[in-house]
């Protein structure tokens, strides 16, 4: 999860109001500490600290909690509002036909969220094309034509040519068919003329509907200035932060540019194209603070669907209900899961699951499950259709040759099966389930502080 350590730090102040009905003004001070040490190691410029600081101890002790809120729920919303407004607004990006500029300095990441962009819009269902105008740094072309590829959007780049210029005014016309048109432009290592000049010419020419920076975290605060000095020099619409995944200081670069005139567009988490999100300040903040995100989680869902049963003709969910859940519907569920992004991404996006689990569990525990997918996936490889359709039917003998032909321990084979059991176990219960239990049942899970419990997807 991006910004780990200043969310586990801020969940962990306020889990310390748990079971408090009413809050001492030592209560508030020792929580207002904390929030300002979690955001100044997240790089948050500190006259921002103490403002924000100033408005939560305030508020804590003159606003009466609602009725039936506790002090740690009355605190946690009043920090969740004060925290959004910190990050400040969205860019607006209507999803219809535009042109988006993107600059920056060298390696902030514009080609890839050029990519990453023009895939978000595809999963919109809007035709996006990355025109690549880097002519400044070889290898550009090459980079930005894979990502593409990967991405599968449509791509106008020109290795031969040295006029970027030249080469937008070509892609524009290449990709006339497409209806969102994402131009790449070379970084330097500072915002320097003749920089700044390619750049206005680009603009003059393709005339963009948003102008976007794009700027990695780890510049933390100083994201500012950036931000300040591209809008001085050449007019930008909004910023898009990369890198948020590999850098605590990501706060400090997040409040920075709520501090200037811009907003915010997108967000880059991780090295594919996949790892993108549209900035939403009410989601992101409370994701961070472990309350879940229901709107990226059931966007998510609802991608991660549409693609498998896209592929998947003859798959009717409503088999599962019926209790016909074998190996191969188990399958499904794996790739739908793996659809949705990377695990530790979704399950922070669960309500009353991702703080809370993080929390608890090891560091690399999203790996190890990851990885236990991708040995299962092979296992299943291994099996015949009998075997997939019929778990039950799979004895030691079978155990054993699925594991030889597979290359995995026969535990895991075993995990495998015993997984599947599990799953098939909680179908049972949700089928016999009406809407009424289902939600009794989050509840219960959510006052258990969200533990996987067994409950995990796998
Ligand atoms: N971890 C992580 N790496 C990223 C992210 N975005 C970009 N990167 C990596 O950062 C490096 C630079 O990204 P580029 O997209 O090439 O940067 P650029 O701004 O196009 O660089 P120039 O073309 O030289 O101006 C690459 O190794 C990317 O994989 C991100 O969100 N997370």
């Amino acid at each position: 999860m991006v910004l780990d350590n200043l969310g586990s730090s801020l969940r962990g102040t306020l889990s310390t109001l748990q079971g408090k009905s009413r809050l001492s003004e030592e209560d508030v001070a020792e929580v207002v500490k904390e929030i300002q040490r979690s955001l100044l190691q997240a790089d948050v410029d500190v006259s921002l600290v103490m403002e924000l600081s100033d408005s939560i101890e305030q508020r804590a002790l003159d606003e009466d909690p609602p009725a039936g809120t506790s002090a740690r729920d009355h605190v946690l919303r009043i920090v969740y509002e004060e925290m959004v407004s910190l990050i400040g607004e969205s860019t607006e990006i209507p999803l219809e036909s535009q042109t988006i500029l993107l600059a920056g300095l060298q390696g902030s990441g514009k080609t890839t969220s050029a990519a990453k962009m023009a895939w978000w819009f595809s999963k919109k269902g809007l035709r996006p094309a990355v025109i690549q105008t880097d002519t400044f740094r070889p290898g550009a072309y090459d980079q930005a034509k894979q990502m593409c590829e990967r991405a599968e959007v449509e791509f106008y780049g020109d290795p031969d040519a040295d006029d970027p210029v030249q080469i937008a005014r070509d892609g524009l016309a290449a990709t006339d068919d497409c209806d969102v048109h994402i131009v790449d432009t070379a970084g330097r290592h500072a915002l320097e003329a003749e920089l700044i000049d390619e750049i206005e010419e680009i603009d003059r020419l393709v005339d963009p509907d948003i102008s976007l920076l794009v700027l990695d975290a780890a510049i933390g605060q100083g994201a500012s200035d950036q931000a300040k000095e591209f809008e001085r020099a050449i007019g930008i619409d909004g910023v898009a932060i990369t890198k948020l995944d590999g850098t605590a200081k990501g706060g400090g670069a997040l409040a920075a540019v709520n501090e200037t005139d811009s907003t915010i567009a997108f967000l880059g988490t991780g090295e594919t194209v996949q790892d993108v999100e549209r900035f939403e300040p009410s989601g992101f903040i409370s994701r961070l603070l472990g309350m879940g995100d229901l709107k990226q989680l059931s966007e998510r869902v609802e991608r991660a669907m549409e693609e498998t049963q896209a592929q998947e003709e003859d798959w009717e969910p409503e088999d599962l209900m019926k209790g016909q859940f074998t190996l191969n519907d188990m399958r499904k569920q794996m790739q739908a899961m793996n659809r949705m992004g990377p695990l530790d991404q979704v399950i922070d996006m669960i309500p009353g699951f991702g703080g809370n689990i993080r929390d608890q569990l090891p560091d690399d525990a999203m790996d190890i499950t990851q990885d236990r997918l991708r040995d299962f996936d092979v296992i299943m490889d291994s099996m015949t259709d009998e075997e997939l359709e019929q778990p039950r039917s799979v004895g030691a003998d079978r155990v054993r040759r699925i594991a030889r032909g597979s290359g995995q321990s026969q535990e895991r084979v075993r995990e495998l099966l015993e997984q599947h059991r599990m799953m098939e176990q909680m179908l049972k219960q949700f089928q016999g389930m009406g809407d009424s239990d289902m939600q009794r049942m989050m509840k219960k899970m959510d006052n258990k502080g969200g533990g996987l419990g067994g409950m995990g997807p796998f």
